[in-house]
């Protein structure tokens, strides 16, 4: 069977498909479907920062790839030849591509389709997914440091740091990889070389430029390592329109894969076409001052909001231009993925744009539990911004479940360890430790006399001694401190081993380059030497000294003559997404398997089983395991290093790419199409409904007319509300009922003005039909004394619940824990259940039942559904006459009794439309589904005859022609 089509109201600038459902319009509009993350619709408002105031494994033999030109200067891969150019050819290619990837993972709709659950079988639906296609790729820079002269060819040196991912986009761009890939990153700060010489040929760009104009061309090098950043310069860096193209050429030519360079500017000179870059550092500030701090657990001193205000605006601004660099690039059927915490708000950006975009979002830096980051002043902004990814992917369990946490907790989303169900759509949440290049590592460590030179070199310096290597970033979250604190310990506890253990210790400068603040960094350099200064003091002599710091970077063959010299490896950090030191060690140490240290609060512990792991806040634990490491037996060593060379070499760089698209597509097929519930086809419903002389409307109210709010007694309906129900049951052919779990007093109070209204109240324990002031008690003779003893009940898990409160009605009880931590409410909930069901349901014929943040237990015979086919009988043409249209609307559990209660009667069923409201990926009887009640507000409109925006559609199909098959 073919899966349905999904649609979502998006107010967008681009082409959305504005169908409504109704195939007639689907095939004009869009040949592609709507992807479960398609609902930021109309929610651009929300991070407008100036409103206010971010597995399939392929075949791959490492030894068998030859080393080929790349832009990372580790990679190996063979860059794909057909990745240099873009010819309309290839590009009507592309697009093609794009639509066989559809169809291959069955995604373009059939509209013939009618969606029936018992047909479902996502196995059938999705036999197997190629893998192939464009891949767009964003990530916050490109992998060079660019050094400008104008005029001339730009100064490309490799960039440090985030290396796997480097690897990663390498692998991508390979010919060794069977995708198609564009790498979309920020130029970085582009430095200007200052007394370079231009081409003659060349078009210069600011009269600053004008004296260096007759000179001949000399490209100066731009030394990527030492150079602290020149202060920005008043009149700015002005980049002309040549320039920037040379810059695209050049990195589409001297590179594997194609790089598009985002240019993020202070101004732009029209006139020139120039733009101009002044204060290029602005935009790191929000993600590493803010971000980057609190993700990973350190708080910044309240500062002025001004200054905050404006780095949010810069973020909301390079997100911005990212996605229209993104646009003009995109092509239907493309892959995007997203790297990381400088661009989170990029996938919602995209999506409002383009509602049908496949997005995966990856995150590299641990995401921080739900205390820590609701001190986030952007918390929604920034978790609404991901969310427009259809799948989130992280570097451990822990970081997924509290992203997870965080969306139900500060954003009221259901979640589960699958992922969260937001805007009506389902995003999977996931976990992908990161790998870094294993054979290009080796290949490298192993390969290269200057090594061999340099491991004779150390190992003289050392004779005799046992060598303990440490390389890290200089950022307090490293925990390079703790691992000096923790050395000292050893030496203390363990004097036999006096000078006769080094600590080689290298800091190199961090990746995240600003804003962390001066001081911090000051800080951490301090501390560093005072603890190297107090142990060298301590335990040191005339001829020897413990520990060897080297704050710098190490050359390539220093550092890995490093790693294969060492005895230990001994990594301490408090805090990080992955660590690749460890894996590189673990390469390195081929021939002598040295143990591993890892510290349990990396992102990489959970993956290295073979590690020793330690908690670097207990300094004594870390003494003993160095202690441990140094005297472990050669069978020991050689049996965990076994278990972490195995894992590192599996779980390379290019598995990590492989599993995550074939993730991505697997949640794109199973959460988009097997079980999706479509959305209400609203040309159709409007078509039956003007054919019917007889209608019977049943509205559930919570979650259906009105929207979930803390408060049941602030749930009450809005004007428009009452206009619209009043407006429809004014109707003489139409029998409008409210059939909701709320007692009489309730639905009296605020719909009972409404005589030709029907209502049923306590999930039908009490109906008032139209035009009466009477309510028949449909439980009059029944047996009440269940309620004491589920009172009592109720009464200790609310002594236990702190937030949660008993809601008293005539016969029906609920036990509300909205109020309460989420996680606790609906653990307690769990449990109050299972004891109700063991004592009182068992006792009583009653049935106990999960509501929204509720439980609520009353006589198993009233029932939703038992009121529903009540009315189905009641409303017909004449005795006997069932209504020939029917529209039941409803949000939860208990509604599901009237869906299958229609599902069961003798209707014709496509004169019944029965809907839940909420996500399409819901498990419903409902035949269909709408988004939240205003959706629902705005159908019933729809059939009042006042259109709105997002009934056009509907309204046009009917009043032009419906094909035949559809009526
Ligand atoms: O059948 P319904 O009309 O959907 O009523 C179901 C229950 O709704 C109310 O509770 C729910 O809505 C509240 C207001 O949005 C919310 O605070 C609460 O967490 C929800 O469970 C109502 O209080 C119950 O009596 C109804 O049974």
């Amino acid at each position: 069977m073919t899966p349905p089509t999904r649609h979502v109201r998006i107010s967008s600038p681009e082409p959305v498909d504005r169908s409504d459902g109704h195939p007639a319009l689907q095939a004009s509009v869009t040949n592609v479907p709507v992807t479960p993350a398609a609902h930021t619709a109309g929610k651009s408002a929300y991070i407008d920062p100036n409103e206010e105031a971010q597995s399939t494994h392929l075949p791959f033999d490492p030894d068998k790839v030859t080393p080929g030109p790349s832009w990372n200067p580790n990679s190996y891969f063979e860059p794909r030849a057909d990745d240099r150019a873009s010819s309309p050819t290839e590009a009507a290619a592309g697009a093609r591509s794009g639509e066989e990837l559809l169809r291959r993972l069955s995604l373009i709709p059939d509209p013939t389709f009618r969606h029936d659950l018992a047909d479902v079988d996502p196995r059938a639906a999705h036999p197997g997914l190629n893998l192939s296609g464009r891949i767009i790729s964003a990530t916050f820079v490109v992998p060079y440091n660019l050094g400008y002269a104008p005029g001339n060819d730009w100064e490309l040196n490799g960039r440090q740091g985030t290396s796997a991912l480097f690897d990663s986009f390498s692998y991508l761009a390979s010919a060794a990889s069977p995708w198609n890939h564009t790498l979309v990153g920020w130029t970085g700060e582009v430095k200007e070389i200052v007394g370079a010489r231009p081409t003659s040929s060349a078009s210069f760009s600011s009269a600053s430029h004008q004296a260096l104009a007759n000179k001949a061309a000399a490209p100066i090098p731009v030394d990527s390592k030492a150079a602290p950043e020149p202060p920005p310069q008043a009149e700015g860096i002005r980049v002309g329109r040549s320039d920037r193209e040379r810059l695209e050429r050049q990195l589409e030519r001297d590179h594997g894969g194609r790089i598009v360079p985002v240019w993020l500017y202070d101004e732009k000179d029209d006139e020139r076409d120039e733009v101009v870059l002044k204060d290029q550092s602005r935009w790191r500030q929000y993600a590493e001052h803010e971000l980057y701090t609190l993700f990973h657990y350190k708080q910044n001193e309240p500062a002025d909001g001004r200054a905050a205000r404006k780095a949010w605006a810069d973020y909301y601004r390079l997100n911005k231009m990212f996605a229209d660099r993104i646009l003009d690039e995109y092509k239907p059927g493309d892959i995007i993925i997203v790297h990381d915490f400088y661009l989170l708000l990029l996938p919602s950006l995209l999506r409002q744009r383009l509602p049908n975009v496949y997005i995966g979002f990856f995150l590299h830096v641990p995401f921080p539990s739900s205390e820590f980051y609701r001190c986030l002043s952007r918390r929604k902004e920034i978790l609404e911004g991901v969310l427009g990814a259809n799948m989130v992917g992280f570097q451990s369990y822990s970081y997924s479940r509290h992203f997870s946490s965080c969306c139900t907790r500060i954003l009221g989303f259901d979640s589960s360890s699958a992922g969260v169900d937001a805007y009506g759509a389902h995003v999977a949440v996931d976990v992908f430790p990161i790998g870094i290049n294993a054979a290009s590592t080796q290949r490298t460590a192993y390969g290269d006399p200057l090594i061999e030179e340099k491991i004779k070199g150390i190992r003289e310096l050392y004779a005799g001694k046992k060598i303990i290597v440490g390389r890290d970033r200089l950022d307090s979250v490293r925990g390079v401190a703790q691992k000096l604190q923790a050395f000292e310990m050893f030496l203390e506890r363990y004097p036999q081993w006096h000078e006769k253990v080094v600590l080689i210790q290298v800091t190199s400068p961090s990746s995240v380059q600003s804003h962390r603040g001066a001081d911090d960094d000051s800080k951490v350099v301090n501390k560093i030497s005072d603890l190297v200064a107090r142990i060298n003091g301590n335990y040191g002599s005339l001829s020897f000294t413990p520990v060897q710091h080297f704050p710098q970077y190490l050359s390539k063959e220093e550092y890995f003559a490093l790693l294969r010299v060492a005895d230990v490896g001994l990594i301490t950090s408090v805090r990080d997404g992955m660590n690749t030191t460890s894996l590189e060690y673990v390469i390195c140490q081929k021939e002598s398997h040295g143990p591993l240290i890892l510290s349990e609060f990396s992102g990489t512990a959970g993956s290295l089983g073979g590690a020793i792991h330690i908690n670097p806040w207990d300094l004594g634990g870390v003494a003993d395991a160095i202690n441990e490491a140094l005297v472990m037996p050669a069978g020991q060593r050689q049996e965990q290093f076994d278990k972490l060379y195995k894992h590192v070499i599996a779980n390379n760089v290019q598995a990590w790419t492989n599993n995550f698209l074939k993730r991505l597509m697997t949640n794109l097929s199973s959460f988009d199409q097997s079980f999706a519930t479509p959305a209400l086809d609203r040309a159709k419903l409007l078509y039956q409904y003007r054919q019917a002389k007889k209608r019977l409307f049943m509205f559930d109210y919570d979650g259906t007319l009105t929207p979930i709010v803390k408060d049941p007694g602030a749930a009450i309906p809005s004007d428009r509300v009452i206009r619209t129900l009043k407006t429809l049951a004014a109707d003489p052919a139409n029998s409008v009922w409210i059939i909701s779990g709320r007692d009489q007093r309730f639905l009296d109070d605020w719909m009972g003005h409404i005589s030709e209204l029907g209502l049923s109240a306590e999930h039908g324990s009490f109906m008032r039909h139209p035009r009466s002031e009477e309510w028949e008690n449909l439980t009059e003779k029944t047996d009440m004394s269940w309620q004491s003893e589920v009172l009592d009940t109720f009464q200790q898990y609310t002594d236990r619940t702190q937030g949660s409160f008993i809601e008293r009605k005539k016969i029906a009880l609920t036990w509300h824990y909205r109020r309460a931590d989420p996680e606790y409410g609906a653990f307690q909930a769990r449990e109050c259940q299972k004891h109700l069901e063991r004592t009182v349901a068992k006792k009583y014929d009653v049935e106990v039942m999960t509501g929204k943040a509720n439980l609520e237990v009353r006589p198993r015979f009233v029932n939703k559904g038992e009121i529903a086919k009540r009315l189905v009988n009641d409303y017909g043409d004449g005795p006997g006459e069932p209504p020939e249209f029917v529209l039941c609307l409803g949000d939860d559990f208990t509604d599901e009794d009237m869906f299958r209660s229609l599902r069961q009667s003798k209707l014709p069923q496509d004169h019944v439309y029965s809907v839940t409201v909420g996500a399409s990926s819901k498990q419903t009887l409902a035949s269909w589904h709408l988004v939240e009640p205003s959706d629902v507000i705005s159908v019933i409109s729809l059939l009042n005859g006042s259109a709105d925006a997002s009934n056009a559609g509907a309204v046009a199909v009917i009043e032009g022609s419906v094909p035949e098959s559809r009526t």
